[in-house]
């Protein structure tokens, strides 16, 4: 084969094998069979093997990992990642609104509900088309470049269809379901088992060998969008943007335009948290409109137009008979 014609088949193939990855890891809706994909993916490594010449850093063959590091590299964020100010009940919240409404001059405000997910904040930077960077929060200020480790995640594109410099933001995470099977395999390996999915995503992103992290099916929900060129004028606005890029935002995500609705969020949520195949610690609301949120403001560490309304922590049962086996 010539390169010519390597050239329009790894092109062809690179496309198709994108588009599928964003229907099965991102829209969780796959067109074609897994036996097909995996067809496909093994030509375009031949290809690749056979033309190193022609390998890119955004073909997806990157995302199988196989660097491994000695440390990470720190990176400081150009805007800060800050934190979330927290409450634990209906009347906290209410008055978290009186406060809003102090500013915007109304008690009905219009928020944004996003589900607070018990994973670990990441930070995303693409540039011209390309992942350029993956960082985590560390202090706010300061995090590490994990870029290599980001690569490996299954639903976050190498490259999406716009040049500017784009920051997006969002929760990377391990799903019930993986976190059993990564613990199961521990308890056969004899090594310590993870705690909970959120200190098994946190070590696992921290890996320094990036087989180890492609081999643990880390996923991730975006929520913040940042483009200086073009910025975007409300929350909302922003996680539709961050879908229309090709990225995954969870789909529970709704806007509430009156206090009934943020009430009837909060209760069918503390029900239905079990049947979601992720833990979720709390729901997060945020003023929806970005200007009003310029004139409420920020403290030095949080948002005061954001909240995370907290859930109780699990109180797992445990029958007495497990405590006091001869009651
Ligand atoms: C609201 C914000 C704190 C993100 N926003 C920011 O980090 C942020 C950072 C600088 C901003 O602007 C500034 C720029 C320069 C200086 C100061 C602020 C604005 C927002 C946040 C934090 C945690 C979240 C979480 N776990 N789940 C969901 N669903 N949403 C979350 N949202």
């Amino acid at each position: 084969m010539t390169k010519e014609q390597a050239i329009i088949l790894i092109n062809d193939l690179r496309k198709k094998l994108n588009k599928w990855a964003k229907e099965y890891y991102v829209l969780d809706n796959p067109s074609v069979d897994d036996t097909e994909y995996d067809q496909a993916i093994h030509q375009l490594i031949d290809l690749e093997t056979q033309f190193p010449e022609l390998i890119t850093s955004d073909s997806i063959t990157q995302k199988v990992g196989g660097i491994v590091s000695d440390k990470f590299e720190k990176y400081t964020h150009k805007y800060p990642m800050l934190s979330l100010g927290d409450i634990f009940s209906w009347d906290e919240f209410l008055n978290f609104n009186k406060q809003v409404a102090k500013i915007t001059g109304t008690k009905d405000n219009e928020y944004t509900a996003e589900l607070k997910i018990d994973g670990l904040s990441i930070s995303l930077i693409y540039k011209n088309n390309v992942l350029q960077n993956g960082v985590t929060r560390g202090d706010g200020k300061v995090g590490e470049s994990v870029t290599t480790n980001v690569k490996t995640i299954k639903s976050i594109p190498l490259s999406i269809p716009v040049k500017d410099e784009i920051e997006i933001r969002g929760e990377v995470f391990l799903s019930k379901t993986e976190f059993a099977k990564i613990n199961e395999e521990r308890l056969i390996n004899g090594e310590q088992l993870f705690a909970n999915p959120r200190n098994a995503a946190a070590g696992t992103l921290r890996q320094l060998d990036s087989k180890i992290v492609a081999s643990r099916n880390l996923d991730a929900y975006l929520y913040y969008y940042f483009n200086e060129t073009n910025p975007i004028n409300t929350q909302f606005e922003s996680i539709n943007q961050i879908k229309q890029l090709g990225l995954k935002v969870n789909p529970e995500t709704k806007i509430c335009k009156s206090l009934d609705e943020i009430k009837a969020y909060i209760e069918y949520y503390t029900e239905k948290r079990n049947e979601l195949d992720y833990e979720i610690d709390g729901i997060v609301f945020k003023l929806n409109d970005k200007n009003l949120q310029e004139e409420v403001g920020y403290t030095a560490k949080t948002p005061k137009w954001a909240i995370a309304y907290k859930f109780s922590a699990e109180v797992k049962e445990t029958k007495l008979l497990d405590i006091f086996p001869t009651v």
